[in-house]
């Protein structure tokens, strides 16, 4: 899919009420929280434990998982490469207008190529972009496959499954790891307390 440039003689249009009005109404920084993980690596877990916990402190949130998203304004992208690109394209553009809000936006998708995410992280304010990845062994994604996605993938009836018959690129340099060996190992409940501590210490709860 092209991502060229097609309209011309276009002329931004800025609004009275900025963003930092926005934050200020709302007491909180508008951001972007980035999970990344393989199928099963507890993204979706993570994102509403971490909305929740964000919730009940009074914090505005909003999740875009990637399962969600491709039922509607992705629904047209396949598991191709230049479809993923495409769909983390969409995605990084949306929870930018999201931060731009004022609102904690967690996002949520395998996002499995490193330049695709990082492309994300070129359009928000530097540190605005924080990218937690799931480090969880594929072993224990599979065992857990609570779709029965890897079990179709191994008997060869999904292609191009991540982790499987199509790469997943961990990240190099992200802010927050939760590495998990086990599933007695951490609770989702902690994992979203160690976000919630780095958004408290870089100062995004308060305005
Ligand atoms: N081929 C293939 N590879 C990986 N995942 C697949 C595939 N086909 C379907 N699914 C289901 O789609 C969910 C991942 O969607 P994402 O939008 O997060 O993927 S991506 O970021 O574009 O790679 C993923 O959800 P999670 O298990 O929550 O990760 C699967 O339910
Ligand atoms: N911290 C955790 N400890 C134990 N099990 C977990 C944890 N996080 C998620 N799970 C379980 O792992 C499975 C996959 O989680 P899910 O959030 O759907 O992953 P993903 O969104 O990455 O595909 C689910 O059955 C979920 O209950």
């Amino acid at each position: 899919m092209s991502t060229v440039e097609k309209s011309s003689n276009i002329v931004w249009h800025e609004c009275s009420v900025n963003k930092h009005d926005r934050e200020q109404l709302l007491q909180q920084k508008g951001c972007v929280i980035w999970i990344t993980g393989l199928s099963g690596s507890g993204k979706s877990t993570l994102a509403c434990a971490l909305s929740h916990t964000l919730h009940s402190r009074g914090k505005f949130t909003y999740v875009l998982d990637g399962d969600n998203v491709r039922h509607g304004l992705n629904k047209n992208l396949s598991f191709e490469a230049e479809d993923r690109a495409e769909n983390i394209r969409r995605v990084g553009e949306v929870a930018k207008l999201f931060a731009d809000a004022g609102v904690i936006c967690i996002a949520s998708l395998i996002s499995p190529y490193r330049k695709d995410r990082d492309a994300c992280r070129a359009l928000l304010p530097k540190g605005d972009f924080i990218e937690v990845f799931m480090d969880v062994p594929l072993q224990l994604c599979e065992a857990r496959d609570p779709k029965g996605l890897y079990k179709l993938a191994r008997a060869g009836k999904i292609k191009d499954f991540t982790g499987i018959d199509d790469p997943y690129e961990q990240p190099l340099n992200c802010e927050i790891v939760l590495q998990q060996k086990s599933d007695t190992c951490t609770s989702p409940c902690e994992m979203a307390e160690t976000v919630v501590s780095y958004l408290e210490g870089h100062g995004y709860l308060q305005a």
